[in-house]
């Protein structure tokens, strides 16, 4: 009999369990993939590993004819070598780590039996608390000639970029993924159903960023509902029976994600789920008191992202040994989009007594320094004179938005930022002008 049971090795449950390991209890961990989960081997990692050179070169652009000549090349093959150098070995560390912190590893697909315990290639497994950390996957869309459609994972996977790209979908994984595409050299197009917006970023600011895709060459198709996908010998034909018809060699389908909650038999042991993944109270348990669950597997309104997941899996751990004595409360939570600029948003935007700053940071200094094409802030300030939200496009947005969630979290005033020094020009010697 285990102590604790967790489901999936991702960046929530490895973090729980090395949080949750004493030299006292017994801990396992189940994984029937690779250890180490999305982020690492076919998510953050990987696309960030790649990206980072498309951002090289593109500050080097930027300064072009200013002191800097000769042209650079992106490459397909050095960057998917790259990011296999920098992201292969993980599994095996993850793995060697948590041998050495004595946590039981059981490598297959878990789930739960109607006795409650958990089977494992046909071994049973007993916990006296099991955490269902089992992330999400892509997902799949129901059409005519799906078995066509590949996925973010197999994007990371070609050895070879085909000259044309089609991505069905505009979320986060479409946008970076077409800019991957597209810098190493294919000819790259976005088909969505709507009108190309960000979906959960400020209109404006998004459509910021979708122009700026627009100026790089990616070619967006919007208002289609693709019906039908095709293989001929030279490719696809992508067809919505209304007349559309667009020819490509590969069609990735960034349409979201679905949780692994339906590969658990989570029914024989009565916990409630919706379409959206496990659905857990204040204290991440669900409705059966023994299993908890946490990270990309839930049903919830915060963003499924690698940080949230592993605040979950710190909180778990944390909270699990007292027994839901003190409800999870999430932090601010900054979201982003990267890219050579790159779209981020943090706080609330909008509500009584809270006015908005929209400021071009172009000429600002900071921005002048690696001549940014793009640099625009939206601030939403409270009647406190306190910051609550902001949403920005630049190539340094990351450090942008991560500087504002400090200010929000901490409540600080113009007095409060006033009190310090920081290095000019930078992101930070910008934060006093924001408000
Ligand atoms: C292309 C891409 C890019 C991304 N970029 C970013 C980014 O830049 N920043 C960011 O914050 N987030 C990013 N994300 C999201 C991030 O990867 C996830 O939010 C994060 O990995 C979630 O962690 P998790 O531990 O909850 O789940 P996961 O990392 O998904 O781990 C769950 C693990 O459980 C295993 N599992 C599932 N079912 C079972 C079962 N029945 N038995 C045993 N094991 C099981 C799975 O194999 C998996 O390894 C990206 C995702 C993708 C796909
Ligand atoms: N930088 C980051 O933090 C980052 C990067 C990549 C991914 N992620 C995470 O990965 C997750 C998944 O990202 P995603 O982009 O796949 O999902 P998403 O849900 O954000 O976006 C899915 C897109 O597909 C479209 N869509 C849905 N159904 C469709 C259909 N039937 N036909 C055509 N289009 C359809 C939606 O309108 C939307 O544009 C997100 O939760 C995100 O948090 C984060």
């Amino acid at each position: 009999m285990f102590d604790y049971i967790i489901i999936g090795a991702g960046p929530g449950g490895l973090g729980l369990a090395y949080r949750l390991k004493t030299k006292d209890n017994k801990i396992a961990m189940i994984e029937n993939d690779k250890w180490g989960g999305t982020c690492p081997n076919y998510g953050c990692d990987p696309t960030k590993m790649m990206m980072a050179v498309i951002e090289a070169k593109s500050h080097v652009e930027h300064l072009k004819g200013q002191g800097i000549s000769g042209d650079l090349k992106i490459d397909w093959k050095g960057l998917r070598s790259r990011k296999l150098n920098i992201t292969d070995p993980y599994e095996k560390s993850t793995f060697e780590g948590l041998k050495n912190a004595d946590i039981e590893t059981i490598y297959g697909s878990a789930s739960f039996t109607e006795q409650g315990e958990l089977q494992v290639a046909g071994e049973i497994y007993q916990a006296k608390t099991y955490i269902i950390a089992a992330g999400s996957r892509p997902r799949r869309l129901e059409l005519d000639g799906d078995e066509f459609l590949k996925t973010s994972n197999d994007f990371l996977a070609l050895e070879e970029l085909p000259a044309k790209i089609s991505f069905m979908g505009s979320g986060p994984i479409s946008l970076e993924l077409a800019q991957i595409a597209k810098a190493a050299g294919s000819d790259v197009t976005i088909i969505s159903r709507k009108k190309s917006n960000v979906a959960h970023f400020d209109e404006e600011m998004g459509q910021e960023f979708i122009n700026y895709l627009k100026n790089q060459g990616i070619n967006f198709i919007e208002n289609i509902s693709v019906s039908k996908v095709e293989k001929f010998t030279d490719g696809f034909l992508l067809t919505d029976g209304a007349g559309f018809e667009h020819k490509t060699d590969l069609v990735i389908a960034g349409v979201g994600r679905q949780p692994n909650s339906d590969q658990l038999n989570l029914d024989k042991v009565g916990v409630e789920t919706d379409h959206k993944g496990i659905k857990v109270n204040d204290y991440l348990q669900t409705s059966n008191p023994k299993i908890y669950a946490m990270g990309d597997v839930l049903s919830k309104a915060e963003p499924h992202l690698t940080p949230v997941s592993s605040f979950e899996g710190n909180y778990l751990g944390q909270n699990l040994p007292n027994a839901n004595k003190v409800p999870i409360h999430y932090p601010q939570i900054p979201t982003i989009i990267f890219g050579t600029a790159k779209l981020a948003e943090v706080g609330i935007l909008t509500g009584t007594g809270i006015r908005t700053k929209s400021l071009n940071l172009k000429s600002w200094y900071t921005y002048k320094r690696i001549n940014d094409p793009l640099a625009k802030l939206k601030v939403a300030i409270n009647e406190n004179q306190e910051i609550v939200g902001a949403s920005t496009v630049s190539s340094v947005a990351d450090e942008v938005i991560n500087l504002i969630s400090i200010l929000i979290q901490q409540k600080m005033t113009l007095a409060d930022v006033e009190k310090m020094i920081f290095t000019y020009p930078t992101v930070a010697s910008d934060l006093e002008y924001f408000y």
